[in-house]
């Protein structure tokens, strides 16, 4: 059955409380928004201050870009890229429009809201609905054209920011495209390998979600959640954080690890979709956000996968007698049903064989193995 990605959670239906608040008029944190370690999977203690353990950096236009991102997605599932071919004047676009999204009154964004059983529009993470607390960000997520949406949000001039979605969601899929190959190629896959990549192995039938997050400046930073510990449901997530630092990625071994800001990089994340296709070779990196007291914080991430209906399963190069297939196959809409259901235990629900060791599998969820 032919689906699209809009139609991913049409039997999954949430049901988040759309009363969202204005945050700049609260000047300390409710209760609801207060989290303790228990009401997170992945305990904050986990900080690590000062470790000598950064995420890699790759540029580009690097002749050995092939090896290091081979390196980087084998041993932190994450990375930075500069010379990425981005023009900073789209970075800064795309960046403006989001703050002007933000920046609308609550009503006029609840005009855009996303409805429970859709996957465009405003609102809280979808996440949100595994925990008891309340995160301090809103969202708004693009898939398909935003016309409809804009054009409540901005009855005059929806137009200039369809544009500048349009002409950001083709150069990041170009991008897209260009990791992907290389992350393959790092794992020795060529394009006769990935039919679904089109003869050019441009990825032409490839499906994303555009996710804009706002943080706003919290006046108890330390006790606050932005975004809860998660992995994406992607092949992989290119995410722009602009300047001000929020992102942290679990590292097995030393805890949580900031992700600076660095002037028009992009971060590269692995997702769970890659992670299925590289039979457990690369890590679908546990990531979250987390706010502070001063500075509204805007991230964009572009969340790239394969066509909606298509099957994902561990590439048949990397499966033999001694690496039998570590997942079943399945598709994307299917695979976001799935987190919709089991949140962080989604691929250990898709798992065909448990891990020897599952105290060192850093993709079995229930068992990270840190400090
Ligand atoms: C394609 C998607 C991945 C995503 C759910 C979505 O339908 C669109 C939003 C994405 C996002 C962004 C913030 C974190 C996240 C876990 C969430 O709640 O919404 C991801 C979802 C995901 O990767 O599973
Ligand atoms: O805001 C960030 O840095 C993280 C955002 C994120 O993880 C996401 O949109 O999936
Ligand atoms: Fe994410």
């Amino acid at each position: 059955m032919h689906l699209k990605l809009s139609d991913a959670f049409k039997s999954h239906p949430v049901n988040l409380q759309l009363k969202h608040p204005d945050f700049n008029s609260l000047h300390e944190l409710p209760d609801s928004y207060a989290w303790t370690n228990n009401d997170d999977y992945y305990p904050s203690f986990l900080t690590s201050f000062g470790a000598d353990d950064s995420v890699p950096v790759i540029d580009l236009s690097d002749t050995n870009a092939l090896k290091l991102t081979g390196h980087a997605c084998k041993t932190w599932g994450v990375f930075q890229v500069t010379n990425h071919g981005i023009q900073q004047k789209l970075l800064d676009d795309i960046e403006s429009a989001g703050k002007s999204l933000f920046s609308l009154p609550v009503q006029q964004k609840l005009k855009a809201a996303r409805s429970p059983d859709g996957i465009s529009g405003y609102g809280f993470a979808r996440i949100s609905s595994f925990f008891k607390k309340l995160m301090w960000s809103e969202g708004f997520t693009i898939v398909g054209s935003p016309v409809d949406h804009f054009s409540q949000l901005w009855p005059q001039d929806y137009d200039k920011f369809c544009n500048i979605i349009e002409e950001y969601e083709k150069e990041m899929k170009m991008l897209a495209g260009r990791l992907m190959w290389l992350m393959l190629g790092s794992l020795g896959i060529s394009m006769e390998d990935i039919k679904w990549a089109g003869s050019k192995g441009e990825f032409k039938g490839a499906s994303a979600a555009l996710q804009f997050n706002s943080y706003p400046a919290c006046p108890e930073p330390d006790r606050a959640m932005g975004l809860a510990a998660h992995t994406d449901s992607t092949l992989l997530t290119i995410l722009y954080q602009s300047n001000t630092s929020g992102l942290q990625v679990l590292r097995e071994g030393t805890g949580w690890v900031t992700v600076p800001p660095m002037p028009g990089a992009l971060v590269i994340n692995v997702g769970d979709l890659f992670h299925i296709l590289s039979n457990g070779l690369y890590p679908s990196v546990l990531h979250r956000a987390v706010v502070n007291r001063t500075q509204h914080r805007l991230s964009i991430a572009y969340l790239f996968g394969p066509p909606a209906s298509i099957q994902i399963s561990p590439l048949s190069k990397l499966v033999g007698p001694s690496h039998p297939p570590l997942y079943r196959p399945i598709s994307w809409n299917e695979y976001l049903g799935t987190k919709a259901k089991h949140f962080n235990k989604a691929l250990s629900s898709v798992r065909l064989c448990a891990p020897l060791n599952s105290l060192v599998d850093v993709n079995d969820h229930n068992s990270v193995k840190v400090g």
